[in-house]
């Protein structure tokens, strides 16, 4: 696969940047002297054990906590950090737990998100812009211990070691110091080099047991070690597929590893599959997208047992935006609502499209699950498939800006979100339908970040966790736990805090589907954090673990089992 297409494009005219609005009105330090390392002693409120570390020495970089807009900040009243920096590179130790944490759960969750968005004085734009940041909380046999530390990607190492941005991020695009280095850009552009490998979206465990961090560049697939959190390298790979861009979202089982690489130049997308243990991807099939100009935007797809569920958003990537400096209002994007929406659906066992039918517009980032609705006969019918579904307003991408973000705490300015169900016929029909699977007011009308029992991937089932909205707010605030049968919900909610993606972990022998605990991480009021324990069944609290202090807000996470 070819990297972007070069015809139609009309690049950005080269001006050197004059445009001081991202940066900060106040000395920050973070790639450069080391600056007031909490310690064990001086967290106030925190008693560490002794078996406490702190891994920050001068070596290790410590960063400016106030790097956020603090005027913005002071005027809502806050001290949330979940738009702020991660404080410090790295730090771990054992936490102080308050409830109990149940025996059998024996493993680690680690988390990845991007958590610091600034280089030097430079501020970024956008919540998907910052430098990963790593979470690990490892439960043993009741005790919990906490990690946080960066990943060491080549554009997170460069921007250390030039103080400056010198990779393509979300939103983010390095300001060529002459005109010579804007012509290697563009050139850079088109070979990838130029993008990032900022592996800031997401973590998976492997069959083989390999940790991977991900993001949306092919490139910024990264190993890591999930015991040290150490970088290992690039997870490479070995076959020749090439394509600069692939879903943040492969679906990941012991057996299975599946993901979706569009084709920028020829609109469609190539289905994958990658063998347990090898670095090489096969293709099983092709989808061609039906809606113009461009291929949808993928960033997860869902699939049942025997299919692969591939949509097709009118959310679509736009090369000519990807070469522009300056975002535009959908960044790398365009809304395309005349190219109509689609769903496709792809055997996986003979890579055959077996349904392609239209649906009402949508937009969704994460689906939930998907499974095969049979007849009497035991024929597949229908493909049910869920998802968090923006009421297809791409306005979210705006408000996940961390001016918005900061500016507008407390403000109800969330854009409506749903469990968006689609249901797609597999007799012929034309067309799919797409509802709400349950009232929106169950959830606060807001919904993201979702999770399921892993064991129920592709097959029928009954609950969803994700953050949902207790109004008013401008990010989703609580968690909840979505009961598709009863088409209700139970919400937890500590006010004025930020959870992130509930995640859940089966009991081992559970026969319930809700059997087991969610695990969240949350940033609250005060400024400060906590690792949250909720039961799957009940969703009631039954412990948590102050940080040493709050962390930045993260997107996914997974877990690896103690062996
Ligand atoms: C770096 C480049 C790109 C990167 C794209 C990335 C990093 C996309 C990440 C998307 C994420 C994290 C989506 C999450 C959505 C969460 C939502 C809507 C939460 C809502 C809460 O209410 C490309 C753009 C692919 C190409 C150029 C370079
Ligand atoms: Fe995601």
């Amino acid at each position: 696969m070819a990297s972007l297409a070069l015809s139609s494009i009309k690049p950005y005219t080269y001006s050197k940047n004059t445009d001081k609005s991202n940066r900060v009105n106040h000395k920050s330090c973070f790639f450069g002297k080391t600056i007031n390392h909490p310690t064990a002693n001086n967290i106030p409120g925190m008693e560490l054990s002794e078996n406490t570390r702190l891994l920050t020495t001068s070596k290790h970089v410590a960063i400016n906590p106030s790097t956020v807009d603090t005027q913005e900040t002071e005027n809502n009243n806050r001290k949330l950090v979940a738009w702020t920096s991660v404080r410090q590179e790295r730090w771990q130790g054992e936490l102080n737990v308050h409830g109990e944490i149940p025996l059998w759960l024996n493993g680690t969750y680690i988390r990845n998100g991007p958590g610091l968005w600034h280089v030097e004085d430079y501020n970024f734009r956008h919540l998907f812009d910052g430098y990963a940041t790593l979470v690990r909380l490892h439960f043993d046999n009741g005790r919990l211990f906490m990690g946080h530390r960066q990943i060491e990607s080549e554009a997170y190492k460069a921007s250390k070691k030039h103080n400056k941005l010198c990779y393509r991020e979300f939103s983010e695009v390095p300001k060529p110091d002459n005109f010579l280095a804007y012509i290697g850009d563009l050139a850079n552009l088109f070979s990838g080099a130029s993008l990032t490998d900022n592996a800031n979206t997401g973590v998976v465990k492997l069959g083989d047991g390999r940790v991977v961090c991900l993001t949306e560049t092919v490139k910024g697939s990264i190993v890591i070690d999930p015991d040290t959190l150490d970088t290992l390298g690039k997870f490479e790979f070995g076959d020749n597929l090439g394509g600069l861009i692939h879903s943040a979202h492969p679906i990941v089982t012991n057996s299975e590893f599946w993901t979706l690489l569009p084709d920028l130049i020829n609109p469609g997308y190539l289905v994958v599959r990658m063998e347990q243990g090898t670095n090489e991807r096969i293709v099983m099939g092709r989808v061609n997208c039906r809606g113009r100009p461009s291929t949808g935007w993928v960033h997860s797809f869902p699939v049942t047992e025997h299919y692969i569920v591939v949509p097709e958003m009118p959310l679509r990537y736009c090369v000519q935006n990807l070469l522009k400096a300056e975002p535009t209002p959908l960044f790398k994007f365009q809304w395309q609502p005349n190219s109509k929406a689609y769903m496709h659906v792809m055997h996986k066992a003979s890579g055959k499209i077996v349904a392609s039918v239209e649906v009402p517009l949508y937009v969704t980032f994460h689906f939930i699950n998907a499974y095969e609705e049979k007849d009497e006969e035991g024929r597949v019918t229908a493909i049910i498939a869920d998802c968090c579904e923006h009421n297809a307003d791409t306005s979210i991408l705006q408000k996940l800006t961390l001016h918005n973000l900061r500016s507008s705490a407390g403000q109800d300015v969330l854009p409506d979100a749903r469990v968006g169900r689609f249901r797609i016929p597999m007799h012929g029909s034309p067309c799919g339908s797409l509802e709400a699977a349950l009232d929106p007011n169950e959830h606060g009308k807001g919904l993201d970040m979702c999770s399921i029992n892993p064991n129920f991937v592709g097959k029928k089932y009954r609950y969803a966790y994700a953050t949902g909205a207790h109004r008013p707010c401008n990010f989703p605030n609580t968690l909840t736990k979505i009961d598709l049968v009863e088409k209700k919900a139970k919400n937890w909610l500590d006010e004025g805090s930020i959870p992130s993606e509930p995640f859940f972990v089966a009991r081992p022998g559970a026969t319930e589907e809700d059997d087991g605990v969610v695990i969240s991480m949350i940033s609250d009021k005060n400024g400060e954090g906590y690792a949250l324990l909720l039961d799957g069944s009940t969703f009631e609290e039954i412990a948590r673990a102050k940080f040493p202090y709050g962390l930045p807000y993260g997107l996914h996470g997974c877990w690896v089992p103690k062996m």
